[in-house]
């Protein structure tokens, strides 16, 4: 019995809704001769586009596009694969795709699932498995660096350092299992290849990996940045100066934003995911009350809370009291996650004195500080003080600027790497020991090398893969 994973398939491939074009693709690893004939009205040629109408059962025209067929294995999936490239209506596409469904009783196709087409792609050794989750990353794009960055990844930059690595950890793997083999010349052997300082010039490029890899899932990832405080003090007037559009409704009056509004926008490229939300405040209105504590939910899922602060307001006993109780309820979160942000600073002049801002002590350079202090001064009116905010956010996350050839990566990557990196430690320390401890070295080195090879796929579970590939949009 065949698996559904050989089932022909067929979707809709470009987004749903409205696009001058859209192509409905299907792809089986049997033949689609009858396909082609029932639909097209004749046999295409391999590779090559052909003007024609899209006939129904009846054999009227649904529509007139291009057709293309790949023949096995020279496709994206490596099966057959047809392609209709109609125009890009939702209702058409629909017909289109219910006809490529019953053209050939056959064949019995059915609907794609998500990413079902790349993952035939992937298990046919058209695409590694960081290759194919690069094509959802582009897609999934959300600034022009991260789509630059998928586009190295699906190009393989990423692949290709972990080959260099593991061809590294093949060749200590080999040598000392043949080591293992002549136990009498067990010390020659090892000095001779300088086993030692291989292994140490491997961590050195893990640890090199490892970082690029940091910066790529930062990329991908982005920072999730909530703001957060009393009612007035400024939030939505902060998303709007960073967004740099009136995104949110800003007046004098307290309680003015109730829902969470959330936009993505980018410092230097990196993501950040920003939501305004309802002052922090006790209410009797119900709409507000929901509000607040929508904001509360989205202050626990957050990557960095901005608490916003009124430096007019500073030194007033209820502005006081009120602030203090926030703090209060938020030591919950880490404060770590917590940046104390004290805005309107253009209109607090001589207020400042003594007003009971709490400054950086010992630091004198105000870049320096402004980058390594939880407590900035700002002016969501004047801009002032907003570089040095998005420069806390990015050394927030632990980004820093990669000089070129940045490739998209992804957290499970990064762990894949800590644990090989863990192996490959422990692998030296078994060397280092007199005498060398070369079978425990050798299984210290076979598992860092599944440790690697999970991020290309040569070693993955198959539910991971039923995760990875379900998070594609369908017709991918
Ligand atoms: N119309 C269309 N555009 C598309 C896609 C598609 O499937 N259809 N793609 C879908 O994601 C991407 C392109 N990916 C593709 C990857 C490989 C092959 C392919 O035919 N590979 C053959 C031949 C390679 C060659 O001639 O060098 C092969 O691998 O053997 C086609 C598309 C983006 N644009
Ligand atoms: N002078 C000055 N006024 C500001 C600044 N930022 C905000 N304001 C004013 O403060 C008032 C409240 O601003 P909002 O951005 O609506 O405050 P909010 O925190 O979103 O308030 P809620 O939605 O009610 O929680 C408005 O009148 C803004 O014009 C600033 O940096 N300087
Ligand atoms: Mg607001």
């Amino acid at each position: 019995m065949l698996s559904r994973h050989q089932d022909p398939i067929a979707a809709i491939a470009t987004a749903p809704g409205r696009g001058a074009v859209g192509i409905v693709r299907v792809s089986s690893k049997q033949d689609l001769s009858a396909l082609v004939t029932a639909i097209c009205g004749r046999p295409l040629k391999p590779r090559e586009a052909t003007y024609l109408p899209f006939r129904s059962a009846q054999g009227e025209a649904i529509d007139h596009g291009l057709a293309l067929l790949f023949p096995a294995p020279h496709s994206y999936t490596g099966e057959h694969v047809l392609e209709l490239q109609a125009h890009g209506g939702p209702v058409v596409l629909q017909l289109l795709l219910a006809r490529c469904l019953e053209a050939d009783p056959a064949l019995r196709i059915r609907l794609a699932e998500p990413g079902e087409f790349t993952r035939r792609a992937f298990l046919n050794g058209k695409l590694d498995l960081a290759q194919a989750e690069a094509v959802a990353d582009l897609i999934d794009a959300s600034t022009e660096a991260a789509a630059r960055s998928a586009g190295r990844a699906l190009a393989g930059a990423l692949s290709g350092e972990v080959g260099q690595l593991r061809d590294a950890l093949i060749q200590l793997r080999m040598l000392v299992e043949a080591t293992l083999d002549f136990p009498e010349e067990e010390i020659d052997f090892l000095q001779q290849a300088d086993a030692l300082g291989k292994l140490r010039r491997l961590l050195d490029r893990l640890d090199a990996l490892l970082d690029r890899s940091r910066q790529g899932a930062i990329l991908r990832e982005g920072i999730k940045v909530v703001l957060a405080g009393q009612p007035n003090v400024g939030k939505s007037s902060l998303l709007n100066a960073l967004a740099g559009a009136e995104l949110a409704i800003v007046t004098p009056i307290p309680g003015t934003t109730r829902d969470k509004l959330s936009q993505t926008i980018q410092i230097e490229g990196v993501p950040l995911h920003i939501s305004d939300t309802a002052g922090l405040r006790d209410t009797d209105d119900e709409v507000e009350r929901i509000g607040v504590a929508r904001s509360w939910d989205a202050i626990r899922e957050a990557d960095v809370v901005l608490f916003l602060h009124d430096l007019t307001r500073v030194g007033q006993p209820d502005y006081e009291r009120d602030d203090a109780e926030i703090r209060g309820r938020l030591s919950a979160v880490e404060p770590g996650r917590i940046l104390q942000v004290y805005n309107k600073a253009d209109a607090s002049d001589g207020i400042e004195a003594g007003s009971g801002v709490p400054t950086d002590a010992g630091t004198t350079d105000a870049a320096e500080s402004a980058a390594a202090s939880s407590i900035l001064r700002l002016s969501a009116k004047t801009g002032a003080g907003l570089d040095a905010l998005r420069q806390r956010l990015l050394q927030q996350v632990g980004w820093h600027a990669v000089p070129e050839g940045l490739f998209i990566a992804r957290e499970r990557h990064v762990q894949a790497l800590r644990r090989t990196r863990e192996h490959v430690d422990l692998a030296l320390q078994q060397a280092a020991l007199e005498p060398a401890a070369l079978d425990l070295m050798a299984e210290e080195l076979r598992l860092a090398h599944d440790a690697l090879g999970e991020i290309t796929g040569a070693f993955t579970a198959d539910d991971l893969l039923g995760e990875i590939f379900s998070r594609f949009c369908i017709g991918k």
